[in-house]
This record gives C-alpha cells, sequence and structure tokens, in this order.
C-alpha cells in the first residue's frame, strides 16, 4: 500500500510535466492572436467552441463563413486557436503567395506530427537540405515524357473499373462512384510506384488496404480530438496499439515489395533501362540507391509518400468532378464531344499521350472543378521565426493553414463562387488573378511533385468513363459535401445512376 503513494504522485508528476509546453505555448499565442482578426477566443480553449457539435462535414462552411466575415472587414488574413496551438488564414493569394513563396519558412505544420512515424523523412514531411536533395532525386520521376510509361496502368486499371461499375449499370441501380475510384486509384498507384498488381479493385478486404483506410481515420480523429494530442491520453486510451498496427502492415508490404523488386532486378528478369522510360518509381529510386544517393529506408519511405499522397487526392478529384457534371449536363455533353472528337468513340480504346492536350474545354473543367472543390482542402506550415503581415506579427511556432477551399471561394476574385463555370479558366479570365488565387497543389517550392501524374491519371479515367456512361445525380448538388480531412471526400459519396451509351 505504502509505494502505491509515490507512485501514484510520481505518474501524476510525469502527467503534469507533459502539459509544460501546452501552458507555454497557450500563453504565447494568446497574447499574439489577440491582435489579429478573427472571432472571439476564449484564454484556454482559444477557438474550441466554435467546432462543439460539429463534424468535419461542417467545417468547409464554417470557414468559409469566417473568411467571408473577415474579408468584409478588410483584412488579409485571420486566425483561429484550439488550445496551444495557433491557425493564421492567408485570405487571399497576395498573402498565401508570401508563405509559399519563402525559401526558408518550407518546415509543415503541427498537425503533421502525427504521420512522422510513417512518412517522417520522405518528401511531404521532410525539411531543408535533405528536402531539397531528395526533390531534386525526385524530380525527374515525373518529367512527362516517364508518365507515358504510366499510361498502360492508367489505361488497364480504368478498363477494370468500367468492368466492375457495368454490372452495376446493368442492374439500373444508384451506385456511389467514391469507393470505386478509391479502389482504381490505389490499384493505379501501386502499379506506378511500386509494379505491384494489388488487384483492390476485385479483392475488397485486403490488409493493406484496411491499414491504409484505418491509419487515414486515425489521423483525422487524432487532429480533431486535442485530448488526444497528449501522448500518455492517447497510449492509455489504447489509440497507440491501433497505430502500431495499422503502421506495422503499411511498412511490411512495402518493404516486401522492395525486397521483391531487388531480387527481380538482381535476377536481370527485368532489363535495367538506363532511359528509366518504363520503369515505375521504385525502379528509378532503387537505381538512384545504386548511386548511393538514397538509402534502403529513404526508399520505403519516398514509396509510402507517394502511396498516401496520390490515391486518395485523384479518387476525390475525380469524384468531384463527376459530381459537377452529372448536375450540369451540358457541361457533361461538351466534355463528352471534346473527348470522342479526340480519342474516338470506341469504349475499349486505350487512351494515348499524343492528343492529350488538345482536350481544351475538359481541361477548364477539370480546373473549376479543383476550384469549387479542392481535393486538399488546406495544408500548413509551422514558422522558425515571427514574420510580419500587413502590420501584423505572425509569432514563430505558430502554423499557417494555406487553405484552397478558403482561397478558391473568394468573391473579390471570383463572382458567384458557388456557381460552376469552366470559363474562368479562359486564358483572359485567369489573367486578371493573382496566379496564387488558384492552388489546388499548392504553388511555390513545395509544390505538388504529383500533379502532372494525378491530371493525366484523371483524365485518362474521365474518358473510359464518359465513352461507357452518361452519369445522372441521385442526391441534390449539396446533400453531399467536401469533409474537411486531410482529404475533402464527399460525406454522402457520389450517388449517381450509370446510363450505358452502348
Ligand atoms: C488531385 C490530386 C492531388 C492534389 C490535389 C495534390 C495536392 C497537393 C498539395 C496541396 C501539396 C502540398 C502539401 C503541403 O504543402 O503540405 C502536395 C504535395 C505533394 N504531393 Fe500532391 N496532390 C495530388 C496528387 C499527388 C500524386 C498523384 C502524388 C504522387 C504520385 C503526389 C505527391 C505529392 C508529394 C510527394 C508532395 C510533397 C512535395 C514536396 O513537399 O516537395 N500528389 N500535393
Amino acid at each position: 500500500m505504502s509505494i502505491l503513494i509515490p507512485v501514484a504522485l510520481a505518474l501524476l508528476f510525469v502527467y503534469l510535466l507533459s502539459f509544460y509546453d501546452t501552458i507555454r505555448l497557450m500563453r504565447k499565442f494568446w497574447i499574439y492572436g489577440g491582435k489579429m482578426p478573427g472571432p472571439p477566443a476564449h484564454p484556454i480553449f482559444g477557438n474550441a467552441s466554435l467546432f462543439k457539435n460539429k463534424t468535419t462535414k461542417d467545417f468547409v462552411e464554417l470557414f468559409v463563413q469566417l473568411a467571408h466575415e473577415a474579408r468584409s472587414k478588410g483584412a488579409n488574413l485571420m486566425r483561429t486557436q484550439v488550445m496551444n496551438r495557433i491557425y493564421v488564414w492567408p485570405l487571399n493569394g497576395k498573402t498565401a503567395a508570401t508563405i509559399l513563396e519563402s525559401s526558408t519558412e518550407v518546415n509543415k505544420g503541427d498537425d503533421y506530427a502525427f504521420l512522422v512515424p510513417w512518412l517522417g523523412g520522405g518528401l511531404l514531411m521532410e525539411k531543408g537540405e535533405k528536402w531539397k536533395s531528395h526533390r531534386r532525386i525526385l524530380t525527374p520521376a515525373f518529367h512527362f515524357a516517364k508518365l507515358e510509361g504510366y499510361l498502360d496502368v492508367f489505361n488497364s486499371e480504368s478498363k477494370i473499373l468500367i468492368d466492375c461499375l457495368e454490372k452495376i449499370a446493368e442492374t439500373q441501380e444508384t451506385v456511389d462512384l467514391f469507393p470505386f475510384f478509391k479502389r482504381c486509384t490505389l490499384d493505379i498507384i501501386c502499379g506506378t510506384a511500386m509494379g505491384i498488381k494489388l488487384d483492390a479493385q476485385n479483392v475488397h478486404n485486403l490488409g493493406y488496404v484496411q491499414a491504409v483506410e484505418g491509419f487515414n481515420k486515425l489521423t483525422v480523429e487524432y487532429s480533431l480530438n486535442p485530448f488526444l494530442w497528449n501522448r500518455f491520453v492517447y497510449w492509455a486510451l489504447g489509440y497507440q496499439k491501433m497505430h502500431d498496427d495499422f503502421l506495422y502492415t503499411l511498412k511490411k508490404f512495402t518493404n516486401d515489395a522492395i525486397v521483391e523488386r531487388r531480387t527481380v532486378i538482381a535476377s536481370g528478369e527485368i532489363e535495367k533501362e538506363t532511359s528509366k522510360r518504363k520503369m515505375n518509381f521504385l525502379d528509378i529510386l532503387l537505381n538512384s540507391e545504386e548511386s548511393n544517393e538514397l538509402t534502403s529506408d529513404e526508399i520505403r519511405k519516398e514509396v509510402d509518400t507517394f502511396m498516401f499522397a496520390g490515391h486518395d487526392t485523384t479518387s476525390t478529384s475525380l469524384s468531384w468532378l463527376c459530381w459537377n457534371i452529372a448536375h450540369n449536363p451540358e457541361v457533361q455533353e461538351n466534355v463528352y464531344k471534346e473527348i470522342i472528337s479526340i480519342f474516338g468513340e470506341d469504349p475499349n480504346q486505350d487512351v494515348t499521350s499524343e492528343n492529350i492536350n488538345r482536350l481544351e474545354y475538359t481541361e477548364r473543367v477539370l480546373k473549376e472543378s479543383k476550384r469549387m472543390f479542392p481535393p486538399v482542402p488546406g495544408f500548413q506550415r509551422k514558422l522558425t521565426k515571427d514574420i510580419v503581415i500587413d502590420g501584423i506579427t505572425i509569432p514563430s511556432e505558430g502554423n499557417i493553414t494555406i487553405s484552397p477551399t478558403v482561397l478558391h471561394c473568394n468573391p473579390f476574385v471570383y463572382q458567384n463562387p458557388e456557381k460552376f463555370d469552366p470559363d474562368r479558366f479562359l486564358p483572359e479570365e485567369c489573367a486578371k488573378r493573382h496566379s496564387y488565387d488558384y492552388i489546388p497543389f499548392s504553388a511555390g517550392l513545395r509544390n505538388c511533385i504529383g500533379q502532372k501524374f494525378s491530371i493525366l491519371n484523371e483524365k485518362v479515367m474521365l474518358i473510359h468513363i464518359l465513352r461507357n456512361f452518361k452519369l445522372e445525380p441521385k442526391l441534390e448538388f449539396y446533400e453531399t459535401k467536401p469533409l474537411f480531412e486531410v482529404v475533402a471526400k464527399p460525406s454522402h459519396g457520389i450517388p449517381v445512376k450509370l446510363i450505358k451509351r452502348y
């Protein structure tokens, strides 16, 4: 009994000590935050009450409303606070550019900490000189000539998608396109990143797929629940165990793929092409390792980064695109006409890269869809030193939240921002805006390395879909909403009726 008291006191002391930094930052951000435009904050909980009884489904509306209020008072930025974190939101492209063009403020924000055990050391998370050198090594893997080598995978997986959708079209039932797109892009990223046939489109209960899904869910739960930010609480509630189990599955999958690929290469079965033209990312990276540029562990982290950054984003983008054109039948018909005028009507014909750039109207439709529903609704930088914008000091250790969702609905830039209008992307219209008023792929030094890959992937899937089906929406436009999570998935999916064209 007597030993229990000192042990309990020691545990209490360790627990209280774990809050020291929290209190220091709360104090600091309370002082700075009070001088910034933004909703009134509580000294301890900050703006936590704004989020009470809300889910990520309500956040887009909330942040857009807060931004409108701040802009109407002439502000170019606003702040929100929760406990020991402050988030400063640029409200227009010009203010966003001050951060995105900085060559020193390139560190990722607090909310990324959760991803460190999985992706830490990969391109998305890395900083400083190491990030620069990895970006240099990886950039060639995304050159347009290399992307052509991935078209085979884009086409073959899109055809599997069509087979899956056809079975449902025959029943005339409503189908939620989102999970179908998600499994297809997962198979595509596995094929192109690692040269592996995952086959998630046909086998739905794969351990790896469940771990990807489980880890993504944990990421969101963690960022929304400040109590979980305390490591002790996180462990005590059993989250750490789930976290570790998912991580084990994720890392093992990639490590096994690397070992397998090495064995195949060593056996000489795959001829090493010096041009690297038809290689997958992993082959390109293994090649770099030979020149001692990347270690095995670094390769694992980069491949995992592509897996994480590359599939949910593209499937979400395509989902919203289909939702937009399903609700705008005349746009859908124009896109279809442009597609068949360039690629022909045969639904079994592979898409080639030759004429893909001639899809001018479709290109504008893709852009407008990413304006209205940016697949990545927000991303962050954490400041290393104080910066001053518009005479307002934003303190070091604070987060800058750059939100395409908030920037893309700025009524001072886009008239009637809730209207779907592809002509906003006619060259003369684009010339009227600051280039950072439209940043679905971020901008500046740390922009998305995969954007050309993703756009090509999305176009190939769209061409296959529209050559086979007409899409008819089965919910009102605003009945499915973008979630303000890592990726802006649709709250109620993308329910449509597929009408076969043949
Ligand atoms: C519609 C699809 C996509 C969207 C909207 C998108 C958006 C973004 C955004 C906003 C960032 C900046 C994140 C930040 O600053 O924290 C980013 C970074 C990144 N993206 Fe994408 N992305 C897409 C597809 C892809 C694909 C297909 C890949 C890989 C195959 C990819 C790989 C990456 C990587 C590695 C980074 C980190 C780049 C760096 O920091 O140097 N993304 N993406």
